[in-house]
């Protein structure tokens, strides 16, 4: 009974809600942007953001391009979709007019599971993350939770030093399982070349930012992990758990093998003391890790569970774009062997004298970083898998030509509708051969200003300011970025370097065609849709 009466008293509370919302405006005089289309108004766009993957997909795709903003009329409210370079750059860079924490705070309650007390201390901490409060805060420096939270994470996970001792300890987790699991130089067949990626690779990250205790104590981690990972879309809109028990199973999961990790780590600390100094230790792993549960410290209403659900959230942003990244950028290469001959010869550049005694290749990451190619394809398989959707919150009424976006509205761009853009790409010099849809790993390099033939080209990024957001733009972007495109880099020159690596008989020696796997649309690079079965060697 309840089960069946529910959903219909909850429509028709929105429903009403939603009205009430649009004749309030409409007294006001706002005249708000156009709703995109729908065959059953209300239902259709909220299934789209419910379901999230190909249906959230198909029902933004159309508007790729559109010059003004576009509203979507949810159950629970409209968010308004906002395109084109210029509004782009209005919306994320000015964060006097737009700030990014309201759309953390609903995500971090409903999909991560903070309880109604810890997150009102971020929905009343009004002054922003950056180092001077916001205009007409008056949150208290000790109420400051997102510059603190800023200050003990962010700026370590993005500062040198921090970048480079994750760099490190993730490469040394990554080398070492791919020794153990495909060393030695005989073939290995294995069912599904991404799905191993995923193992290692997440392997490494959480390794890299909790030290090796998570994983080690509660085997079932990575597994509950990426199931959860596939369910963020529907936790989002925080249903009933009922509706999805294994979204809400996934996260308790989690939550639970994180609240043990840090309760470990307390009390090893106690008997075994480290140095504040470290960047990395057994104990906590990252500094970030131990220095945002001290902050925490400050904020009593934040209860045990709701630091765990923020620490899973820091796991999952460094996770669920970094690991299909490594595995795209990789595929890329390997499925073209021209491709592959020409970005050995600039990962050469950056190849160092032989360190490890196996005879293993080794390379320089910042060098790797500067070459053109190597950055094209990276730039080029981030503009074709990037889906985020990106949120921020009018703190004041918004205007585009006639339409008004209202004061405490929800913006969302889409990378992925910026990065089909044909009116900005296609025009690029060179480009009007290659399509969109079209994987082209020279997109990002500028033929145009060579002056002799035998000069490389370089990497030109003109015209793109608001265009290419895989990382988001302006202050609240991705904070993991340059540890990521090292990562991905790094990693990429010594497997293609170490192994050998070819499709298995059902695909007759060639590489399948890439399918993109649409289920984490809006949240995270999609990775491919089908399994690869591929043989391994390792080969220098
Ligand atoms: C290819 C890899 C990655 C991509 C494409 C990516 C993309 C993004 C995007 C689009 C955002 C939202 C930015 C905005 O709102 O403007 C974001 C936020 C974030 N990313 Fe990344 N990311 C990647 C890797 C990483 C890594 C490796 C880490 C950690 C080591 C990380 C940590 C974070 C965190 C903590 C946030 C939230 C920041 C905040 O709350 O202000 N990301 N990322």
């Amino acid at each position: 009974m309840f089960a069946s009466a529910s959903p219909h008293l909850l429509f028709g509370l929105v429903f009403t809600l939603a009205v009430v919302y649009y004749l309030v405006n409409h007294a006001l005089g706002k005249r708000l942007p156009p709703r995109a289309p729908s065959n059953i108004p209300y239902y259709e766009h909220t299934r789209g953001f419910l379901e999230g993957g190909e249906r959230l997909y198909s029902i933004m795709k159309v508007h790729a391009g559109s010059r003004i903003p576009i509203r979507f009329s949810l159950l629970g409210g409209d968010v308004y979709l906002i395109s084109s370079p210029g509004l782009i750059r209005a919306t994320l860079y000015d964060t006097k007019k737009f700030v990014a924490h309201y759309a953390r705070a609903r995500f971090i309650q409903n999909v991560l599971g903070y309880s109604k007390a810890a997150i009102q201390s971020i929905e009343h901490d009004t002054s922003g993350s950056a180092k001077d409060p916001l205009p007409g805060s008056s949150t208290p420096a000790n109420k400051r939770i997102l510059r603190m939270q800023q200050v003990s994470t962010l700026d370590v996970i993005s500062s040198k030093d921090g970048m480079v001792e994750i760099l490190h300890q993730f490469t040394r987790v990554y080398d070492q399982m791919l020794d153990e699991r495909v060393g030695g130089g005989k073939w290995v067949e294995l069912p599904d070349l991404y799905g191993f990626m995923r193992y290692i690779g997440s392997t490494a990250v959480i390794t890299a930012l909790c030290g090796p205790r998570l994983l080690r104590d509660c085997p079932g981690f990575l597994d509950a992990f990426w199931t959860f990972d596939e369910k963020v879309h529907y936790l989002h809109m925080a249903l009933p758990s009922w509706l999805n028990p294994r979204a809400g199973k996934a996260r308790a999961f989690c939550v639970d093998a994180i609240t043990k990790w840090r309760k470990g780590a307390v009390d090893m600390a106690k008997s075994a003391p480290y140095s504040v100094d470290d960047m990395w230790n057994e104990i906590w792993g990252l500094k970030a890790m131990r220095l945002r549960n001290e902050m925490y410290d400050n904020f009593p209403e934040i209860d045990e569970a709701s630091r765990s659900g923020a620490d899973l959230g820091i796991l999952w942003a460094s996770n669920d774009n970094l690991v299909p990244t490594i595995f795209e950028y990789i595929f890329a290469i390997l499925r073209s062997p021209s491709l592959l001959a020409r970005c050995k010869a600039e990962m050469a550049h950056a190849r160092l004298p032989t360190r490890d005694p196996s005879g293993m290749a080794d390379f320089e990451p910042s060098i790797l970083i500067k070459q053109p190619l190597l950055q094209s394809v990276l730039n080029e398989v981030l503009r074709l898998n990037a889906s985020s959707l990106i949120g921020r919150t009018a703190r004041e009424d918004f205007q585009v030509d006639n339409y008004t976006i209202p004061k405490g509205s929800m913006a969302l761009v889409s990378a992925h509708l910026e990065h089909i853009n044909r009116a900005v790409w296609e025009a690029r010099p060179g480009a009007h051969n290659h399509p969109v849809e079209e994987f082209w790993p020279e997109r990002f390099l500028d033929y145009n200003s060579l002056v002799n033939a035998n000069q490389p080209p370089s990497i030109s990024m003109k015209g793109l300011d608001g265009s290419f957001l895989p990382f988001g733009l302006g202050y609240n972007m991705c904070p993991g970025r340059h540890f990521a495109i090292r990562t991905v880099l790094y990693t990429a020159a010594k497997f293609v370097h170490r192994y050998e690596v070819i499709p298995q008989r059902q695909f007759c020696g060639k590489w399948p065609e890439p399918q993109k796997n649409y289920k984490t649309f809006g949240y995270a690079i999609c990775g491919p849709a089908n399994q690869i079965p591929v043989l391994i060697r390792q080969i220098e």
